[in-house]
């Protein structure tokens, strides 16, 4: 479908230099893109797709849990016991360790993470297939360690239990961030398990060669934990409600968000992968629409901002057929800026969406004049230079890399 990407890609700097004409100047029509087309092609037969009301209910981004660890094995108290030996001596065995549990992780393309604590212990991993907290419980028990036997026996220990976690996690207590489980594979022990109990055999020595005294089993840790779920993506797109966000991601990609014409149709972040070649890919977020004051919680509230903190690119998408739509890209840039400092600095580009509205076109050159930027004006609907977009994307996703790589850090790859 984007052939030509990859070459394209390769002979371009990641940091394109304000002299030189953009890539889509030189060569418009690069890539092939019929959007609207394809978009009909590839929704299932048969298939009724859940509606974003539904979609919804199965996204959760916060959960609070108890996590307790499991509580160590008691230890045992016997003595050895044999025919025609009448001083066995003492033979009971340590109590298993109580296993750790709850483990948050982050989904990626392997297991979910997980947090692991001794005895029974419960642990939080990652892992790829999980997409939101809503599989985890509010509680979880650890398993306990097995008691210690006769003939120097030793308990059991018990199993990790795991949580599995998206991609994206943040563990806090109370107000403070315990663990960021940002990466797949990413792991964080919840709760310990409690440690298993001494058998009477331990405390023998010279002085006491039959002791009878033997140990409980500590219980396991106990602990109250706030789950919450930032968006990982590379490209996060933000924009007022009913800007032509989802209809740009189902162009782009074989993402499904619903599509209506009313405000806020969007409630959950939706993510779609754009696909270059060289198997290169880049993820992109539908994230709600947002409003004046949306960092101080009009609207979806400041909750769905949080879902653009870890997009390392912006894409800002401005509907071009409203009057004055410069008002648009300053509205988003104050309340992300609000919400964090530096954030509306990111890496970013302007999309002006809808372009094929005839009032469109005549409000695009007093945006760019407004902005003294470059704006990439473009149709989710009809398809219409969606390759330039796609191009931008690219350049800024490699610059991306390379600044990740050149600082020793490990890009984000889907
Ligand atoms: N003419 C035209 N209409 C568009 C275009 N893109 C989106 N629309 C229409 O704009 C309306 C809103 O589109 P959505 O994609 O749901 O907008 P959104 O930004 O996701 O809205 P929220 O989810 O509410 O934030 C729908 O009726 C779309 O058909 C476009 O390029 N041209
Ligand atoms: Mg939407």
């Amino acid at each position: 479908m984007f052939e030509g990407m990859g070459h394209w890609a390769s002979s371009t700097q990641a940091g394109l230099k304000p002299s030189q004409p953009p890539p889509w100047q030189v060569s418009p029509r690069l890539l092939s893109v019929g959007c609207a087309d394809l978009v009909k092609h590839q929704e299932l037969p048969g298939k009724k797709p859940l509606s974003e009301k539904k979609l919804k209910k199965y996204f959760v981004d916060c959960r609070r849990v108890l996590v307790c660890g499991g509580n160590g094995g008691a230890g045992a108290s016997c003595f050895h016991s044999e025919p025609r030996k009448e001083f066995g001596g003492p033979d009971g065995g340590d109590g298993g360790n109580g296993g750790h549990e709850h483990s948050v992780s982050c989904p990626g393309t392997g297991r979910a993470g997980r947090v692991r604590a001794r005895g029974c212990a419960v642990a939080a991993a990652v892992d790829q297939r999980v997409k939101s907290l809503s599989s985890v419980l509010s509680r979880y028990q650890g398993f306990n360690g097995e008691d210690g036997g006769s003939k120097n026996c030793f308990g059991r220990s018990g199993a990790v239990l795991y949580i599995q976690v998206p991609v994206g996690t943040l563990v806090k207590e109370g107000n403070r961030v315990v663990a960021d489980l940002a990466h797949l594979g990413d792991e964080y022990i919840a709760a310990l398990g409690g440690a298993g109990g001494k058998g009477n055999r331990f405390f023998l020595a010279n002085d006491n060669r039959a002791p009878v005294t033997c140990t409980p089993g500590q219980p396991g840790q106990q602990r109250v934990l706030h789950l919450e779920l930032k968006t990982v993506a590379h490209a996060g797109m933000v924009g007022f409600p009913n800007a032509g966000k989802s209809s740009l991601l189902r162009a782009l990609s074989n993402a499904r968000p619903a599509v209506a014409s009313y405000p806020f149709t969007t409630l959950k972040p939706h993510i779609g992968i754009i696909h270059y070649e060289g198997h290169q890919q880049i993820a992109v977020a539908d994230i709600p629409g947002l409003i004046r004051g949306a960092h101080q919680n009009r609207g979806l509230g400041s909750a769905f901002l949080r879902h653009i903190e870890r997009c390392c690119l912006l894409l800002f998408v401005v509907d071009l057929s409203l009057p004055e739509p410069w008002t648009q890209v300053d509205d988003l840039k104050y309340e992300l800026e609000m919400y964090e400092e530096g954030l509306s600095e990111r890496p970013h580009a302007i999309v002006a969406n809808k372009i094929d509205l005839p009032e469109a076109r005549a409000n695009l050159s007093q945006l760019r004049d407004h902005l003294g930027q470059e704006v990439i004006a473009l149709s989710a609907v009809t398809g219409e230079n969606l390759e330039q977009l796609l191009l931008h994307l690219k350049v800024l996703y490699d610059a991306y890399m390379e600044a990740e790589l050149g600082q020793g850090r490990e890009p984000l790859r889907w």
